[in-house]
């Protein structure tokens, strides 16, 4: 469910804000994103852990403007970042350092000092060479670091290669059969405390199955701990809950919490959520002009002014994203179409082979495109990334505005 629907006269609106208004000021290719929406999937995860002692760690990766991570922040969100960018941009945006967690495969020294500087709440380990770096870093800072080992199940999450991550050949974790070790290992160590255990198995999940089969391979891993001494105090379950981009049905929040917290039981544990997609996926469109209807030998193109650099799912994981007309009620005649960008790439393209009913100078609208569309943007062939406004009702407020063009050589000079 989101706030994205069609007014009585065919007009596509963000809560009460129509699309074409807002174009209108602000021209294409534009986020939109909802901000009631985007407080109802937070809340919707947030009342379904209930009763049970639980954090939820916004993952900052799906989008990253600094006025979302506020609104999350506002409502007492956490954060999972993967970079001292991410942190910087959650610190900027008010949110609390004491309720971030730390991923990633890579961390740099200089990213583990500023995030013990800030004081974050946990850092995911994921290999023996940064538990010893870690511990390294905190010690010149007088400091004692808390750590999650990030185990890999070896559990295939049914989901696209690219974003699967608990699968053994995945380069993300700690292999199980070595997290015991490791965790030893991180007990005895002077700068660093063992708290919690972490596990994240990939993205757009639809079925509850892998998560649950996780789940308990973490909490035997808990009792070994347990038998030796090592108290694990919270249980960071990763994000990865699918969204409907078409007809998937996922689970919902609801189901996907009770199923976890039926497992916890007589434990004493914190939940740790890591939610991005569900949280923003459906919370915003892509609006983009129709600049060119173009007939082909083989099949129709609508050549579009959005592009694989503002969206790359489709491109990147032939990700099928709902394109609709944001007028529904001009007079078109159906076609089929591909959407394409004006980008000089063969792989440049928003859907393949859609029915729509437009023209040119129409505006379209690629739904659930709040995740993974604007943080993964970029300025290739010298294209300006696209402005994001959130809409609050009946009002909507620009967020970020386009980049000027002189910022996408701002850093760079000629030779003398
Ligand atoms: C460690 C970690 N946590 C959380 C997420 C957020 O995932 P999603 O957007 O699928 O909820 C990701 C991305 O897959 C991740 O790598």
């Amino acid at each position: 469910m989101d706030f994205f629907n069609y007014r009585d006269d065919g007009v596509l609106c963000a809560e009460d804000c129509a699309l074409p208004e807002l174009v209108a000021q602000h021209g294409t290719p534009l986020y939109v994103y909802s901000r009631a929406t985007i407080e109802r999937h937070w809340q919707a995860f947030d009342s379904a852990a209930g009763e049970v002692p639980h954090l939820i760690c916004y993952a900052v990766k799906a989008n990253g403007n600094l006025a979302v991570l506020n609104l999350l922040a506002r409502l007492g969100s956490g954060f999972d970042i993967v970079s001292g960018g991410e942190l910087a941009r959650v610190v900027a945006a008010g949110g609390d350092p004491a309720k971030v967690v730390f991923s990633g495969v890579g961390k740099t020294a200089e990213e583990m000092r500023y995030a013990l500087e800030l004081g974050i709440l946990c850092f995911n380990l994921e290999s023996e060479a940064e538990l010893e770096r870690l511990n390294a870093v905190a010690g010149e800072l007088g400091k004692v670091a808390p750590i999650s080992v990030r185990v890999n199940p070896d559990i295939d999450a049914g989901t696209h290669p690219y974003i699967s991550t608990g699968l053994k050949q995945n380069k993300f974790g700690v292999p199980i059969e070595r997290a015991i070790a490791l965790y030893r290992v991180a007990a005895k160590l002077p700068h660093i405390q063992v708290t919690g255990i972490d596990c994240h198995i990939g993205s757009q999940l639809t079925e509850l199955e892998p998560f649950l089969a996780s789940m308990d391979k973490l909490l035997v891993l808990i009792d070994r701990l347990a038998a030796e001494g090592i108290r694990i105090h919270h249980l960071d379950v990763g994000g990865g809950l699918g969204v409907n981009y078409g007809d998937e049905n996922p689970p919902h929040p609801e189901q996907y919490a009770a199923a976890l917290k039926a497992r916890l039981t007589g434990r004493d544990l914190t939940l740790i959520f890591e939610p991005g997609r569900a949280i923003m996926a459906n919370a915003g469109v892509l609006v983009s002009k129709v600049e060119y209807l173009k007939a082909g030998e083989d099949r129709d193109f609508a050549i579009v002014d959005a592009a694989m650099n503002d969206l790359i799912r489709p491109s990147l994981y032939s990700a099928w994203m709902n394109i609709v007309p944001v007028n529904k009620a001009l007079v078109r005649e159906p076609k089929r179409y591909d959407v394409v960008g004006p980008i000089c790439e063969t792989g440049d393209f928003l859907g393949k082979d859609r029915e729509l009913t437009i023209a040119a100078g129409d505006l379209v609208a690629v739904r659930s495109a709040g995740a993974y569309g604007f943080s993964m943007s970029s300025n290739y062939n010298a294209r300006p990334r696209a402005a994001e406004v959130l809409v609050d009702g009946d009002t909507a407020h620009l967020v970020r505005q386009r980049e000027p063009l002189e910022d996408l050589w701002r850093l760079e000079k000629v030779l003398p």
